[in-house]
């Protein structure tokens, strides 16, 4: 068990605010992902549970203990930061245990935890070497190990994959989740990459200036966005948001309806460029990208311009009139507070 509880966590230094209330209940053995722009309080969110700093306002309980007086040490927590803090002139083995000498476990006792670890992460033919003689994906493995021999139920992780190439960031996304999974572990990780949130977590909690925007599982937060902010923050090209003036996209005739609703929201993989003959909303493209296995285009209807995803194999030139056709139930209506409206579609 490692239950991890936010009730009004507030953190503010000086007229900085970094987190307002924040109530967050991330259940044990579960991938949570803090996700969000620069500054909205990741980090801050993290550096509270682990111990390294105090919150102005509220309670931290892990497994039903409040944990807010106890320093680091005393939480069950292991950490892992996007520059590893790997010790340079120690050797790998010596680096998985160094915080198992530090608390005094015994020998037999490290030496067993350190190789099963390396086992696990691929790391016992590199035990000698030194991080400097590493590459980046192995040294990501270092710090992981070591949380790893702490046997810590609780993984605390912020931007552990930000250094290393695009490549090896994939594989590592997957290694990770197989290993949280395979042990059972409680991670809470930070990343500003809604790709990487998406692929990885059992449960995303979206930060938005220091107050959660929505919390939902990747599915959920791609199907139903609670906001504009969530619509536009998730999802690559993003969600499309079209203004509407009374029912209709503006300065056009295409009227798509939602008593009360400001804007249609409209994922540019939910839009077709469809045949001529066809049921649509006719639009011009003035502009794309050609991405190989998509083809990316810009196109306007009335005042607006809307991004489609069409597959790369189709061939539109731009200045071409085009036919835009989209489900009914693809659309997503939000009001003027940016909040979702309940549609048809629900
Ligand atoms: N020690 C500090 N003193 C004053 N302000 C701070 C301190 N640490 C963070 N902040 C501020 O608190 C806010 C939240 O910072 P935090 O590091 O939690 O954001 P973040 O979402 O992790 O951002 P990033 O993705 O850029 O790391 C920011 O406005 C930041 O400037």
């Amino acid at each position: 068990m490692s239950l991890i509880e936010l009730d009004g966590v507030a953190k503010s230094w000086g007229a900085t605010t970094a987190l307002r209330a924040l109530h967050l209940r991330i259940e044990p053995a579960t991938f949570c992902v803090l996700l969000g722009p620069s500054g909205c309080g990741k980090s801050t969110t993290l550096r509270i549970i682990a111990g390294l700093e105090t919150a102005t306002e509220g309670s931290v309980r892990i497994d039903g203990r409040e944990v807010g007086h106890l320093p680091p040490a005393q939480r069950g927590i292991a950490m892992v930061f996007q520059n590893y803090a790997l010790f340079p002139h120690l050797t790998v083995a010596q680096n998985i245990g160094f915080g198992l000498s530090v608390r005094k476990v015994p020998a037999a006792e490290s030496a067993k935890r350190l190789a099963e670890a390396a086992q696990l992460l691929g790391l016992t033919g590199l035990l000698d070497r030194r991080p400097g003689q590493l590459s980046g994906g192995q040294q990501q493995r270092v710090a992981l190990g070591r949380a790893l021999v702490a046997q810590a139920k609780v993984c605390l992780m912020d931007e552990p994959l930000s250094n290393l190439d695009a490549q090896l960031r994939q594989e590592m996304r997957s290694e990770l989740r197989e290993l949280q999974q395979r042990l059972g572990l409680t991670v809470v990780y930070v990343t500003h990459d809604q790709a990487e949130a998406m692929s990885m977590a059992d449960q995303v909690v979206l930060l938005h200036q220091g107050q959660v925007e929505q919390c939902a599982t990747p599915r959920e937060m791609y199907a139903r966005p609670a906001s504009r902010f969530a619509a536009r923050f998730i999802g690559t090209p993003a969600m499309n948001l079209i203004s509407l003036e009374h029912g209709r996209i503006a300065g056009s005739d295409v009227g798509v309806g939602a008593d009360g609703a400001r804007c249609m929201g409209l994922r540019p993989e939910a839009i077709a460029v469809v045949n001529a003959s066809q049921p649509g909303f006719d639009a011009q493209v003035v502009g794309q990208e050609y991405l190989g296995a998509d083809l990316v285009l810009r196109c306007r209807i009335g005042s607006e311009v809307l991004t489609v995803r069409a597959p790369g194999p189709q061939q539109v030139p731009t200045g071409a009139p085009v036919r835009l056709a989209w489900h009914a139930g693809d659309t997503h209506f939000f009001g003027s507070d940016g909040l979702r409206i309940a549609t048809r579609a629900g």
